[in-house]
């Protein structure tokens, strides 16, 4: 590893040994941590990458459901400056986005430094570095190191940490509870009552799989949902609302997708499900709630095979109470209740990001915050955001790198930020 180099003499209190970067530190090797370092690669800027797990892609590779496709066509999902192979399907699977991340990886020669933890970085105004302090675990030994930096690029996505619902009486259930993200697939449910909790696209494809295996799945839908077809006449919904939003404002596009839906899937309330009085664009840019792309869940619906339930009261052994007073006998819950960042539990930094660990500032203008510190994949546009904010931070830290390099090779001073010294 040619851009770092442990700076022997300069441990802290704890013997935590500090690392010296040349260039910037990205947390997270998801999609938007590997597209900011491809782009990176590409300006010639090097780079350190570091993961909490030891694999890339991590919420796609360990916390996702076998039957996982990407919703939206590939065109919008694909990353900067490698295209998806030409066979891949409209809808690539879950298998094939991984592979094509593993062979991005391996294309622009990213290797994550894995099994780091980051527990807290923050900005020194004395040297005018980021400090960023992380923790590896291997078996019983814990090693904690500190990187030093000039630039912090925050990529540990918008899905980091599940939510887990505090409802009454949960711990008294005493069946089986899950998360969306460690469900698997509907085999192990075979013949059971199962309580979808959330009505997200994570609850409506867990409740279809658990279908397709046999199980008896109700799904909780406490407020409202926005479910529109994935396609409209054979083309993608979202390429449609796309092309729409060239020409129209958000809110004719919204009327307009509302309209298709409807005389496409027709009245969806009368099962249940209340659309929210502001439209599936507008809710998506304003909540951050993404409509659900229906892959054939609202067919079970209408069948009855998903039964749609409202919301919970309480929990009691093996039973749901809900708030209209029906008690459902249950064997195991499935809580796909979403998912939250984990930025402020160790970014000390309260300029940029908000305390829901999001930027402050809305898309497009969330990308870049002070002293160096940069945000990718937090602009609720899933992957198509995420390249955008990538080629904005490794173009503006690709300026800076290379005028300042032409600065050295006119003053030939050798720089010690900038030596290339072995690890
Ligand atoms: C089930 C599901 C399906 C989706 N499908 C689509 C889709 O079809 N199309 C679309 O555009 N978007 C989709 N999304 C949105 C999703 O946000 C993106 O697909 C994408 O994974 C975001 O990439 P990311 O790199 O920002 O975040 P992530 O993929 O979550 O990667 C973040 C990485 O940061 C690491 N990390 C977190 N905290 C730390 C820490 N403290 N220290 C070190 N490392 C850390 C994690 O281990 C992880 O590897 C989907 C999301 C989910 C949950
Ligand atoms: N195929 C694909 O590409 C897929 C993509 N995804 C994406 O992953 C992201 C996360 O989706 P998802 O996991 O569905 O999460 P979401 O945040 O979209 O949905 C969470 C759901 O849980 C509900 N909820 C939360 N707490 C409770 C509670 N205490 N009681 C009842 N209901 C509760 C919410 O209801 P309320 O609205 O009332 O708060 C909401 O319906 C989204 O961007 C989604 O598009 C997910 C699955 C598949
Ligand atoms: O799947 C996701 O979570 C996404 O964020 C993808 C996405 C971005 N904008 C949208 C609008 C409608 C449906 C999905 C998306």
């Amino acid at each position: 590893m040619q851009n770092l180099f442990r700076i022997a003499d300069h441990e802290d209190f704890f013997s935590r040994p500090c690392i010296w970067v040349n260039g910037p530190v990205i947390v997270g090797a998801g999609p938007s941590g590997l597209a900011t370092a491809a782009c990176l690669r590409k300006q010639g800027v090097p780079f350190v990458v570091l993961d909490r797990e030891e694999c890339i892609a991590s919420l796609w590779q360990k916390r996702t459901y076998d039957r996982l496709k990407l919703h939206l066509p590939k065109q919008f999902c694909q990353l900067p400056k490698l295209p998806f192979p030409e066979d891949f399907p409209e809808y690539p699977t879950k298998k094939q986005f991984i592979e094509y991340l593993e062979s991005y990886a391996k294309h622009f020669e990213i290797n994550p430094r894995f099994n780091e933890c980051v527990q807290s970085a923050r900005y020194d105004e004395t040297s005018g570095l980021w400090r960023v302090k992380t923790v590896s675990t291997n078996g019983s030994t814990r090693t904690e190191v500190e990187y030093i930096c000039r630039w912090l690029v925050v990529a540990t996505g918008e899905n980091a940490e599940c939510v887990m619902p505090d409802i009454e009486g949960l711990n008294e259930f005493g069946g089986d509870v899950t998360h969306a993200c460690s469900y698997k697939s509907g085999k192990k449910f075979r013949g059971k009552k199962v309580l979808v909790v959330g009505c997200g696209n994570s609850g409506m494809e867990i409740s279809l799989d658990l279908c397709n295996h046999n199980a008896s799945p109700s799904i909780v839908v406490r407020s409202t949902v926005h479910v529109l077809p994935r396609e409209i006449f054979g083309k993608s919904t979202f390429e449609l609302a796309v092309m729409l939003m060239r020409w129209l404002p958000i809110w004719l596009v919204d009327k307009l997708l509302l309209l298709l839906a409807w005389i496409l899937l027709g009245n969806i309330q009368k099962y249940g499900l209340k659309r929210p009085s502001m439209g599936p664009l507008q809710v998506k840019n304003i909540m951050g709630k993404t409509p659900v792309l229906d892959i054939g869940a609202l067919k079970k619906i209408r069948s009855g095979d998903i039964k749609v339930v409202p919301g919970i009261k309480r929990f009691s052994r093996g039973q749901v109470e809900l708030v209209n007073g029906e008690t459902l006998d249950i064997d195991s819950i499935v809580l796909a209740t979403g998912y939250r960042s984990n930025v402020p539990s160790w970014l000390q930094e309260g300029e940029f990001f908000s305390k829901n660990g999001f930027p402050k500032a809305p898309f497009p203008n969330g990308w870049k915050g002070n002293a160096g510190l940069y945000a990718v994949g937090f602009t609720r546009r899933g992957l198509s955001g995420a390249s955008c904010d990538a080629m904005r931070i490794a173009q503006d830290i690709g300026k800076v790198w290379k005028d300042e390099t032409k600065q050295q090779k006119k003053r030939t001073t050798a720089c010690h930020r900038r030596c290339i010294s072995q690890f």
